[in-house]
């Protein structure tokens, strides 16, 4: 019995495989999976696939290979079963700017011949801070009313699994809060999250777990924290009292990158190593007959982990490439 079996995945991604009739490979031999009630990032550098492994999910794009299940079903063999399962929230505005709020919602529920539900309609209006517009018109309401609107629209036929491809993608700054807000608040209900952006601290913002996707191919899936914990480094500063042109030769070994002024320097090490080599270090600058004024430590982000291994990833692929050619 797998791991997925046992815990009764809402998702679970198999070897998926994407390749499209140009022979493009947009996703290659992809495994996820994904837990009920939990919200996952999948971040990624543009056209890593992100869009086309939620299309792929949900009915959109047929996979070449690979088999993809949502609460049990597969997705081709009991496409109708799955798509009802699922709310996408898409990226553009699409809207009829005539209707009203409530009649836009009522209809999506009314496209998945669901049966009428006015309560419904009105807590998940509520939820979306939207139910004091209900009567007004799509064309009146702000960006972000209508983003909101996007989402009421997507719960309508109550989906287990919400994806949100890019949902703050070109908002501003008190906008992109509030639409994380409004996650929070929509994990509450038990559904199941999952949202693409290619911004970092959003997924650091709101994410259970972060899934890396670079070149149609998940590199890696942790817990935020576990990830940040795991991959991060931890680097020390230290201020000199007086300005140095160089770094001391018998402190070569530690790798100290100066200031560009030249009063302090940074040290990196691994928190997870035996030794972190801080004492070491301490001793023989002060051997150096240099003055420590002061000192700061600080823990790589989210963000410079996932831009290392993407980079590591480019470096790879370049030498893979160079080897091919050669
Ligand atoms: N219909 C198609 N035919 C051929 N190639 C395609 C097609 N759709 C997407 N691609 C290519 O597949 C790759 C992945 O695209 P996708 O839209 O899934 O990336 P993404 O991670 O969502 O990017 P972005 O962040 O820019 O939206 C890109 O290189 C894209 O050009």
């Amino acid at each position: 019995m797998t791991d997925a079996s046992r815990t009764d995945p809402m998702i679970a991604i198999a070897g998926l495989q994407k390749t499209y009739k140009s022979g493009f490979e947009a996703l290659k031999n992809v495994d996820l999976t994904i837990q009920k009630g939990e919200i996952l990032a999948l971040l990624g550098p543009n056209g890593a696939g992100k869009t086309t492994l939620i299309s792929a999910i949900c009915g959109i794009t047929m996979p070449t290979g690979g088999s993809i299940k949502v609460g049990g079903h597969d997705i081709v063999r009991e496409a109708g079963k799955t798509r009802r399962m699922i709310g996408l929230v898409p990226q553009e505005i699409t809207l009829e700017p005539f209707e009203t709020v409530l009649n836009t919602v009522r209809f999506s529920r009314g496209l998945f011949g669901m049966p009428s539900n006015p309560a419904l309609m009105e807590e998940i209006l509520k939820k979306l801070s939207l139910w004091d517009k209900k009567d007004t018109q799509i064309k009146e309401l702000s960006g972000g009313m209508k983003r909101r609107v996007l989402i009421a629209k997507a719960m309508a036929h109550e989906p287990k699994v919400l994806f949100l491809d890019e949902p703050t993608a070109g908002v501003d700054v008190e906008l992109r809060k509030e639409m994380w807000d409004v996650v929070a608040d929509l994990k509450e209900t038990g559904v199941t999250i999952i949202l693409t952006t290619h911004y970092i601290e959003e997924a650091e913002a709101i994410a259970d777990r972060v899934a890396i996707i670079s070149k149609g191919r998940i590199l890696l899936v942790d817990e935020k924290a576990a990830l940040i914990e795991r991959m991060g480094k931890r680097s020390l500063t230290i201020d000199f009292d007086k300005q140095l042109s160089a770094v001391p030769d018998s402190l070569a070994a530690y790798d100290l990158v100066m200031s560009q002024d030249g009063t302090s320097a940074t040290y990196t090490y691994d928190t997870r190593a035996d030794r972190t080599g801080i004492g070491a270090l301490l001793r023989d600058v002060n051997a150096a007959g240099l003055s420590v004024r002061d000192l700061h430590t600080a823990q790589s982000s989210l963000e410079e982990i996932f831009v290392s291994l993407v980079e590591h990833d480019t470096d790879q692929t370049t030498a893979a490439s160079a080897g091919e050619a050669a």
